[in-house]
């Protein structure tokens, strides 16, 4: 795979293996949620998540997507209850989509793909730093919101005008989707999407993957497809 991974078709997720084995490991992400399937947990709790628009730092296009990263020195923007046990910060949200409205989110829910899928990245404070906690496999924990086309700076941005009004969720045990594809990640995909218009969605899509001075690619298509579920359970946070 000359250079780095990406999502053409010389370097993108089908190429993805070669530099990174753990590509066909068995807690792979995304995956096809198959609603009728997820087994409700009793003792899942409501997701509790807290955000403080002041930990906003910059946004940045970083090849892949568009990333909003955020001041992770303090516990004043975490993730708690849900699956997880313990405080997880924000570090980075960030977006997948699609060339057109009929693809582009990452999981799948009975098959369907939506527009956009949107990743809340937090990581384990149990674990000195984001990148230690990584590597580990109760390390990091992102929280997946999809995004359905109809009608709606950034310091002080605060990421929980993105959360939709029920933080229903299925939960699993899954991987980064991008390299290095580590199976670090409690996935916490909620159920109920929030809107976006397609004025917005396009404007996703005049994003650039090349840099100044290259031939421009747009930047659309930039999610992996659903992985084999390899006998993990998706677990249901309501009735
Ligand atoms: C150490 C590390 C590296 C990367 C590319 N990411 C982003 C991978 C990713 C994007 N969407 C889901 N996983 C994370 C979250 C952590
Ligand atoms: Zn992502």
């Amino acid at each position: 795979m000359s250079g780095g991974w990406g999502y053409a078709e010389h370097n993108g997720p089908d190429k993805w293996f070669r530099n990174f084995p753990i590509a066909n490991g068995p807690r792979q992400s995304p995956i096809n949620i198959v609603s009728a399937e997820a087994a409700y947990d009793h003792a899942l709790q409501p997701l509790a998540l807290k955000y403080d628009p002041s930990n906003s730092l910059d946004i940045l296009n970083n090849g892949h997507s568009f990333q909003v990263t955020f001041a992770d020195d303090a516990d004043s923007s975490t993730l708690t209850g849900g699956p997880v046990s313990g405080t997880y910060r924000l570090k980075q949200f960030h977006f997948h989509w699609g060339s057109s409205d009929d693809k582009g989110s990452e999981h799948t829910v009975d098959s369907k793909m939506f527009p956009a899928e949107l990743h809340l990245v937090h990581w384990n404070t149990a674990y000195p730093s984001f990148s230690e906690a990584a590597s580990k496999p109760d390390g990091l924990a992102v929280v997946g919101i999809f995004l359905e086309g109809t009608q709606t700076s950034f310091a002080d941005f605060d990421p929980s005008v993105l959360l939709p009004d029920s933080l229903d969720y299925w939960t699993y045990d899954g991987s980064l989707t991008t390299p290095p594809l580590l199976q670090s990640v409690t996935w916490i995909v909620c159920k109920q999407p929030i809107s976006i218009s397609s004025v917005q969605m396009e404007e996703f899509r005049n994003l650039l993957f090349s840099a100044e001075g290259e031939p421009e690619r747009y930047m659309v298509d930039n999610y992996r497809s659903p992985q084999p579920l390899k006998g993990r359970k998706i677990l249901r946070s309501l009735k």
